[in-house]
């Protein structure tokens, strides 16, 4: 299979990356197109896939092509590249995508996908929010599970779903990340080396998250299991609560929900 990225930022770099290290797809069958040439030269030469002049060029070398601009640009890009997406299977990772927003946008006989990857992709540890009832053949959409599947874990959604798990996917890492960097503020503040304080934190949340995944507890289940009678834990649990921790993040969701 030939898979052409058209726009390669962040997004589209990762899945690129975590295809190629994962040993999912060799990167000599990876084309990328973005604005700048020079800018996709140099990515593309790190990761060796083939760098195209246009996105027209790049669109016509794969089989499946993964539109990776940013929401707003859709529209044009797709106008532009709309003779080669003709009998090709067309990927749409863009943020607010459903298939009835993208098939206006496509020639009629394509098929095509609307998905919602994250960035850690990339270490084979992401997740692929995937629209079901799409126009994809089942022997695509076997194929294309069988690709990201190494690489990230596929949640099926239907349409109506697939807002709030594009932003749990999506958009979270920003804030993981932000955790992560507060848990490391507060270490360095009581005497830790920055480094260490972030790599602790980062492995504080990748561990809590594969015990989850082992034993599917309730989270509340999972606290509980931290917080000794009268003990330390408790005293920060208290004060998370009176800082309305857990309302701070359903306000983040419902900011993004409100955009979108
Ligand atoms: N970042 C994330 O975590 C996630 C992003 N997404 C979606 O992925 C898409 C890309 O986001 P992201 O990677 O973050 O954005 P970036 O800004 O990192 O990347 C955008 C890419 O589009 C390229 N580009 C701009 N104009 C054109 C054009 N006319 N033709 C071709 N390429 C063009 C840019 O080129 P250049 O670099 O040369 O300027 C760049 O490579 C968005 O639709 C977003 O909603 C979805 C899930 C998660
Ligand atoms: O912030 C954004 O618009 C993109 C979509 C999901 C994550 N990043």
């Amino acid at each position: 299979m030939k898979l052409s990225f058209i726009g390669f930022g962040n997004m589209a770099g990762a899945m690129a990356q975590g295809l190629i290290e994962f040993d999912c797809l060799p990167a000599q069958n990876i084309y990328a197109s973005a604005a700048h040439f020079d800018k996709l030269e140099k990515k593309a030469a790190t990761l060796g896939i083939h760098a195209c002049q246009t996105n027209l060029e790049a669109a016509a070398a794969g089989d499946v092509v993964i539109l990776a601009v940013k929401p707003y640009m859709m529209e044009t890009v797709t106008q532009e590249i709309r003779s080669a997406l003709v009998n090709k299977t067309v990927v749409c990772i863009a943020a607010g995508f459903t298939d009835r927003k993208l098939r206006p946008l496509l020639p009629d006989d394509c098929e095509s996908l609307c998905v919602m990857p994250n960035t850690p992709i990339r270490v084979g540890q992401g997740i692929l929010v995937w629209e079901t009832g799409s126009t994809l053949s089942a022997d695509m959409e076997a194929k294309l599970a069988e690709l990201f599947g190494p690489i990230a874990l596929i949640a099926p959604v239907d349409s109506e779903h697939m807002g709030i798990a594009g932003t749990i996917a999506g958009c979270s890492p920003a804030f993981a990340a932000m955790f992560i960097e507060a848990l490391s503020d507060a270490g360095v503040k009581y005497g830790l080396q920055r480094a260490q304080a972030l790599e602790m934190a980062a492995r504080v949340l990748e561990g809590t998250g594969a015990l989850f995944m082992a034993d599917h507890n309730h989270p509340g289940v999972m606290k509980d299991s931290v917080c000794s009678p009268g003990g330390t834990t408790i005293r920060g649990v208290s004060q998370l609560e009176k800082d309305g921790f857990r309302g701070d993040i359903i306000d983040a969701v419902d900011a993004v929900m409100n955009r979108q």
